[in-house]
């Protein structure tokens, strides 16, 4: 199916002290995405190196890492017609202020080194980001009974 997608969600420590995950979630159903794998963990700097690879030469790259290894994440396979440019619209711009209300940045965080929430950036991210969290056999590939009323099939 044309612009059937993928992307990687995770609720970053911030976001689950404060106990956002319900509300995160919400957002995700009620625009007619799938859940297609769901975990809570403890982040090791190891898998975290390798997920903000791109990043490793930032200042702010130890302070991130120190961070997401916090406490819990919460991470997320969500899938969907054009999920993955749709969840970036959905969390805003990486500096919460300049995020709009009405996204998830926006609604919910102040600074950029504690903006709540991260979506994959694009398909190729989101395909590297899915294998480096999850084994493929955690991914369930199910029905969803609502799609003929979200997409035109
Ligand atoms: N100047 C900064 N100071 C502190 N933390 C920062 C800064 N810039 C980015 N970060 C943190 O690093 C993360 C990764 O930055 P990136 O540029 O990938 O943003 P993003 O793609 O919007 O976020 P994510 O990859 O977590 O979805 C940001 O989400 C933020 O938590
Ligand atoms: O100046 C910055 C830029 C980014 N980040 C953190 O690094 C993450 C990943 O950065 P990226 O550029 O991938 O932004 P994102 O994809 O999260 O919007 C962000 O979410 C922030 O948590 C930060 O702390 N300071
Ligand atoms: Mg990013």
């Amino acid at each position: 199916m044309s612009g059937w997608q993928r992307t990687l969600i995770a609720v970053k420590p911030d976001g689950v002290q404060r106990r956002l995950v319900g509300q995160i979630i919400q957002r995700f159903e009620q625009r007619g995405f799938k859940l297609v794998g769901l975990k809570m963990v403890q982040a090791s700097h190891g898998i975290l190196s390798e997920h903000y690879g791109e990043l490793r030469t930032k200042p702010f790259f130890q302070s991130l890492l120190t961070y997401m290894s916090s406490g819990p994440v919460v991470v997320m396979v969500w899938e969907g017609h054009n999920v993955v440019q749709a969840s970036r619209k959905m969390v805003g711009q990486t500096n919460p202020a300049e995020a709009p209300a009405g996204t998830i940045r926006g609604d919910f965080s102040v600074h950029v080194s504690r903006n709540v929430v991260h979506a994959s950036d694009s398909q190729e991210g989101a395909q590297k980001e899915i294998q480096l969290w999850f084994p493929a056999k955690d991914l369930l590939d199910w029905d969803c009974c609502d799609q003929i009323y979200t997409i035109e099939v």
